[in-house]
């Protein structure tokens, strides 16, 4: 397969059934331009990921990209820290992301100790670190299964660990979600999508994509011990946050 990216086109015609929305190759092939034209903020929250690891990171230490696929925050992290610095562990359940992120991080970054593997950030064998970045992964997650990935982050991380979350995010209160997401449809529509797109995708994520609240996230983030989180970055209905272990 070529590494070049397409424009998203996925649902530009009318279809019978629109089936659930996957990680496949068709998706791969375009998912920078998906991305770039779907996730508001989403270059801005990319860009600070290697800021937040300088400013924070033990020099040496582990971080894990969890639902990495292209490995756009990976590539991030090492553009900002020296290969001593940093070894990252990119990791997504998808196949054809795996194969092309771990290609195209190797060209990129031959000298930086990076680990493209395939494998499920719910049963993964995690080993410490000193930063995990979930970068709208969480949210193609079971609700019920959520609670216990965020248990298994809190516990791999060393004492003063940081994990940054990014999510694509409901409001508690009907009205102010409804404009939110009317906007963010504006959004899409402003960035070149018609209106046929947005409806189709829609659907296509209905099923697979539940958000949850800020207030859902940060009472998670709580509970499982987090000393404190924050929401660092909010454009529409998508969201950024980050939460510290308790130093020792
Ligand atoms: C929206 S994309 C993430 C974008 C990426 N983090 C970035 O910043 O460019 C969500 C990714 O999560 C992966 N994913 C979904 N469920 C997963 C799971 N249970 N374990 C590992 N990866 C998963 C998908 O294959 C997909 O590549
Ligand atoms: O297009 C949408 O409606 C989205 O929610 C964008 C979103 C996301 O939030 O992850 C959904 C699926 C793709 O992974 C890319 C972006």
């Amino acid at each position: 397969m070529s590494d070049a990216s397409y424009r998203d086109a996925i649902f530009t015609t009318p279809l019978d059934r629109v089936a659930s929305f996957s990680f496949d190759e068709q998706v791969v092939s375009c998912f920078p331009d998906m991305l770039r034209r779907s996730v508001p903020g989403y270059g801005q929250i990319i860009a600070m990921l290697g800021l937040m690891a300088r400013a924070h990171l033990r020099p040496g230490a582990r971080v894990y990209d969890l639902g990495c696929s292209l490995g756009a925050a990976s590539m991030a992290l090492a553009r900002e820290m020296a290969p001593e610095d940093i070894e990252i562990e990119a990791i997504d359940l998808s196949a054809p992301m795996v194969e092309r992120a771990s290609r195209e991080l190797a060209e990129a970054f031959p000298e930086h100790r990076i680990n493209v593997n395939q494998a499920d950030i719910r049963t993964l064998d995690y080993q410490p670190a000193g930063m995990i970045v979930v970068n709208f992964t969480l949210q193609f997650l079971p609700p019920e299964d959520r609670d216990a990935v965020i248990d298994k982050l809190y516990a791999t991380l060393e004492p003063g660990g940081m994990l940054i979350l990014s999510e694509k995010i409901i409001s508690d209160d009907p009205v102010e979600n409804a404009w939110l997401i009317e906007r963010y449809h504006d959004f899409k529509r402003a960035n070149g999508y018609s209106d046929l797109e947005i409806s189709q995708k829609r659907e296509a994520l209905e099923d697979v994509m539940k958000p949850d609240s800020l207030n859902t996230h940060h009472a998670r983030l709580a509970r499982a011990g987090f000393v404190r989180s924050h929401t660092w970055l909010q454009y529409l209905n998508f969201a950024s946050m980050v939460a510290f272990k308790a130093a020792d």
